[in-house]
């Protein structure tokens, strides 16, 4: 496969050196009918699993067969270390192990570092204001066949989990609820564990630019149970990327709970991880 490697590595980019990754972007649209769109996955990725990578995928088919949408790009973006979630590895770290897990797997993912080296931590709404700041100001849009310029659709991926979230009291501001959805758009991936129908409840004012994604192969895989799969020394093959789980090996990552990274958010997802796993990995089983 033609890995086509970014100029400066997203690992090693600071907001003073920081420059848009777009070595693997094709802004050409080859179906004029249709509308570009580019994916944009937010998370922890700590560390990144196959599932992340097959969100993707699954969105791209999901796409193609089912709606006017041409895809021109995907972008993984992993949240700052000022999010402060348990198990929440230092975000060079992430940064890395999401290159390494796309570099030898995909010929269209990157990874964008941007907000992955901000200070502060940045909500979403304003991630995605960032790629469309980058896309579709800066770069121009996608080029019809005519030669005519076409703005790109920028729209959030998700798991369901994510989704239900958005109707728990003071996690998302009715403000950024409405910039995401009404705006930009989601492409959902289903998730075990999670009622979808109960997530969408609260924002049907949105279903227009909702779309739900079966995973019509199911995989439950989280980073919370990697997590604790590496703290009890068992073995994630084929469950991440193999490269990954050499630089975790590498960097004696994971080894430790996270629970002295819980701050006052309620993000303590591992606090109680036992034998059965936390209250998050249960809810995923
Ligand atoms: N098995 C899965 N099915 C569907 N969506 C998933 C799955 N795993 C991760 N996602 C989605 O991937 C995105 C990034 O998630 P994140 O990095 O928080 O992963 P996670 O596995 O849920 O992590 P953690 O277990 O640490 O909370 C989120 O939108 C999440 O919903
Ligand atoms: N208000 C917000 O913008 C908001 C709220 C909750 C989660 N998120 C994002 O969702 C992603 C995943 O978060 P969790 O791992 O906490 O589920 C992260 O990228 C995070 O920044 C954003």
């Amino acid at each position: 496969m033609n890995t086509n490697l970014p100029m400066q590595s997203a690992s090693a980019q600071t907001i003073d050196t920081y420059s848009f990754p777009r070595h693997r972007l094709n802004l050409t649209q080859s179906d004029p009918s249709k509308t570009p769109l580019i994916l944009i996955a937010c998370g922890s990725f700590s560390p990144l699993t196959y599932l992340h990578l097959r969100m993707f995928e699954m969105a791209a088919d999901f796409a193609k067969f089912n709606t006017d949408f041409e895809i021109l790009g995907g972008y993984l973006s992993p949240v700052s270390s000022a999010y402060k979630k348990a198990g929440l590895a230092p975000a060079v770290h992430r940064l890395r192990m999401c290159e390494l897990g796309v570099d030898q797997t995909s010929n269209w993912l990157m990874v964008d570092p941007w907000e992955a080296i901000q200070n502060e931590y940045v909500p979403t709404a304003q991630v995605l204001d960032h790629f469309e700041e980058e896309i579709n100001k800066s770069l121009g849009g996608a080029e019809r066949p005519d030669g005519t310029r076409a703005h790109v659709q920028i729209a959030l991926l998700a798991g369901a989990d994510l989704i239900q979230t958005m109707s728990t009291p003071g996690v998302w501001s009715e403000k950024d609820l409405d910039h995401i959805l009404g705006r930009y758009g989601t492409f959902i991936i289903e998730r075990t564990g999670t009622d979808i129908d109960d997530a969408l409840a609260n924002l049907q004012p949105y279903k227009d630019k909702i779309y739900v994604i079966q995973q019509l192969i199911q995989n439950n895989v989280s980073s919370t149970k990697i997590r604790l799969f590496l703290r009890r020394e068992m073995s994630v093959q084929y469950l991440i990327p193999a490269p990954v789980i050499e630089y975790i090996e590498e960097h004696g990552l994971y080894e430790e709970d996270g629970a002295s990274s819980i701050d006052g958010r309620g993000k303590g997802k591992d606090a109680s991880a036992g034998p059965s796993g936390g209250e998050k990995t249960a809810s995923k089983s």
